[in-house]
């Protein structure tokens, strides 16, 4: 278990994108790590880049702690596997969707011809950063991929009656693990969490992904102009359908419910469009934009703090490398802390532009101090 970190390895089932940060991060925290992946090339790049140290490579130690990092429809089984084969072991697994992967760990505990037993799920509890990336595999793995973000902790329960099936000691475990990859834990039961997820996760990449497609055959001369619009919200339309195939089948039943309310939306706003003029048109747009901008304030900023507005200062820059260094460094002399950043480029033009989001109390000092010492800077 994690109380002892140094003696007792961490198992990585799965080195793929998620399986990888995780090992970069708990390196990055002293942790000793075993990488194992049915893909040797998955399990090779994630040992080279210092996730970690292949399973097959290592001495005789025994995980304290198993994190299955698979795509979903293979973590019940390897769930299963980790619990009978480390029987000493805490298992958590970190798959996008909850009920379904504990429905069939339920079932395969209660089926005589399995070798788990209820008694081992005592030693299993799903979890799930909220934290990823449109790209998959160990190369786009990131140590740092979970800081300042949710991670849930879902206790395994039984169904049927409710009970809790996980122990708390393995409970704390899967919380420590969250924590010390410097992610905010939010405790909930596996059906809360799927009918969340839904919303504010499985939603949003359905839309991304109904957005982008209409690009696939649009003018190049229209794509040209492309601005952050498009960009913010289309990001995650580069997601891997193999994991979302899985992901949207999984949880089909919270997402078609929010999807009957977006169709009656979409719906009501053709109508609205086909006669913009027509009495009530006018309000009908504005309340579809108000509700919008009522949803938007609700999505809370970081350690689920309530969002707050920063101010931005855009400093445009050679297209070249070294120049968002060099601006960090003068604004980190100007004394100005960077609440976040964004690189843009210019499209047809050899300049990029750095976006850079500080409170809104600083905005006009960093933008002079900025021009001052020569920086070309816009306010936006
Ligand atoms: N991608 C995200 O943004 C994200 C975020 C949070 C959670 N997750 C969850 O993390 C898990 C992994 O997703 P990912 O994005 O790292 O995918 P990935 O495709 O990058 O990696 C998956 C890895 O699992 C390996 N694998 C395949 N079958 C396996 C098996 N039976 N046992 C062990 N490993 C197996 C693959 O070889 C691959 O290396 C999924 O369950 C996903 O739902 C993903
Ligand atoms: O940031 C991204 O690329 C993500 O899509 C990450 C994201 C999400 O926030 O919806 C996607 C799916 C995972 O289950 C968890 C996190």
């Amino acid at each position: 278990m994690m109380v002892a970190p140094v003696t007792a390895p961490i198992l990585i089932r799965g080195t793929g994108l998620l399986g990888t940060s995780i090992g970069l991060g708990l390196r990055a925290a002293h942790y000793t790590v075993l990488l194992s992946d049915p893909s040797p090339t998955a399990e090779a790049i994630a040992q080279d880049i210092g996730a970690g140290i292949r399973l097959g490579d290592a001495g005789e130690d025994l995980p304290g702690l198993v994190i299955v990092a698979a795509p979903p429809e293979a973590v019940a089984v390897e769930v299963a596997n980790a619990l009978v084969s480390y029987p000493e072991a805490v298992v958590v697994d970190i798959a996008s969707v909850k009920i379904g992967i504990l429905a069939r760990l339920l079932e395969m505990a209660a089926d005589a011809e399995t070798a788990l037993t209820r008694t081992d799920l005592s030693r299993y509890v799903g979890t799930h950063p909220m934290a990823g990336r449109e790209k998959s595999g160990p190369v786009a793995a990131r140590g740092e991929l979970f800081t300042s973000m949710p991670w849930v902790v879902c206790p395994a329960v039984d169904l049927s009656t409710g009970e809790q099936l996980s122990a708390e000691t393995a409970v704390a475990d899967a919380v420590q693990l969250a924590r010390t990859l410097g992610a905010s834990v939010h405790r909930m039961d596996p059906s809360t969490h799927d009918d969340s997820v839904a919303l504010i996760s499985h939603l949003p990449q359905v839309a991304a992904s109904l957005v982008a497609s209409r690009l696939q055959d649009a003018p190049a001369d229209a794509l040209a102009l492309s601005g952050n619009g498009l960009r913010d919200v289309t990001r995650i339309a580069a997601s891997d359908p193999n994991l979302w195939v899985q992901i949207l089948s999984a949880n089909a039943q919270p997402v078609v419910e929010i999807l009957y309310g977006l169709r009656e939306d979409i719906q009501r706003l053709i109508t609205t469009l086909e006669a913009p003029t027509a009495p009530g048109g006018q309000a009908d747009i504005a309340q579809l934009i108000a509700e919008g901008n009522a949803g938007v304030a609700r999505v809370p900023g970081k350690h689920g703090a309530p969002p707050q507005s920063f101010a931005v200062v855009t400093v445009i820059v050679d297209d070249k490398p070294g120049q968002i260094a060099a601006v960090l460094n003068d604004i980190a002399e100007i004394g100005v802390n960077v609440e976040d950043l964004r690189m843009e480029h210019s499209a047809g033009h050899q300049v990029g532009m750095v976006e850079v989001s500080v409170l809104p109390g600083k905005r006009e000092e960093l933008a002079q101090a900025l021009t001052n010492i020569g920086w070309k800077v816009v306010l936006s």
